[in-house]
C-alpha cells in the first residue's frame, strides 16, 4: 500500500471509530438516566475493571495492553463527564419545573391575600 492509501485507509478507520465513539457515548448517557432513576452512583470502579478486562482480553495487537488501557481511561473518563452532564441538566430541568409549578402555587394565594 502506498502512503496515501495507507492514510486513506486511517480516514476511513476514524470516521468508522467516530460513530463507535458516540454509540458508545450514548449508551453511557442511557446507563446514566437508569443510574438517576435508581439512585446509583455514576463512577462504579468494579464496573470499570471489567471493562477493562473485556478489552484486554479482545487485543489482538498491535496495540500493548498498556497503551489500550490508557486509551480506555480517557473514554470513560468522558464517558463519566457526559452522564454528569446529562444528570445535572436534567435535575436543572427538574428544579426549573418545580420552581414553575411553585411560583403558581404560591402566587395564587399571595394574591388572595392583597
Ligand atoms: C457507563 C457506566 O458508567 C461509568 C462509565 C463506564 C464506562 O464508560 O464504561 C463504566 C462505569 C461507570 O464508572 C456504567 O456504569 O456502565
Amino acid at each position: 500500500m502506498t502512503l496515501e492509501e495507507l492514510r486513506e485507509r486511517i480516514d476511513i478507520l476514524d470516521r468508522q471509530l467516530v460513530d463507535l465513539l458516540n454509540e458508545r457515548a450514548s449508551a453511557a448517557q442511557m446507563v446514566g438516566h437508569l443510574k438517576a432513576a435508581t439512585s446509583l452512583p455514576v463512577y462504579e470502579p468494579n464496573r470499570e475493571k471489567l471493562v477493562y478486562a473485556n478489552v484486554r482480553a479482545a487485543n489482538r495487537g498491535p496495540l500493548p495492553d498498556i497503551e489500550l488501557t490508557h486509551i480506555y481511561e480517557r473514554i470513560i473518563d468522558v464517558m463519566r463527564a457526559l452522564q454528569r452532564n446529562e444528570l445535572a441538566s436534567e435535575r436543572h430541568a427538574q428544579e426549573m419545573a418545580k420552581l414553575a409549578a411553585g411560583q403558581t402555587g404560591a402566587q395564587a394565594p399571595e394574591t388572595e391575600k392583597q
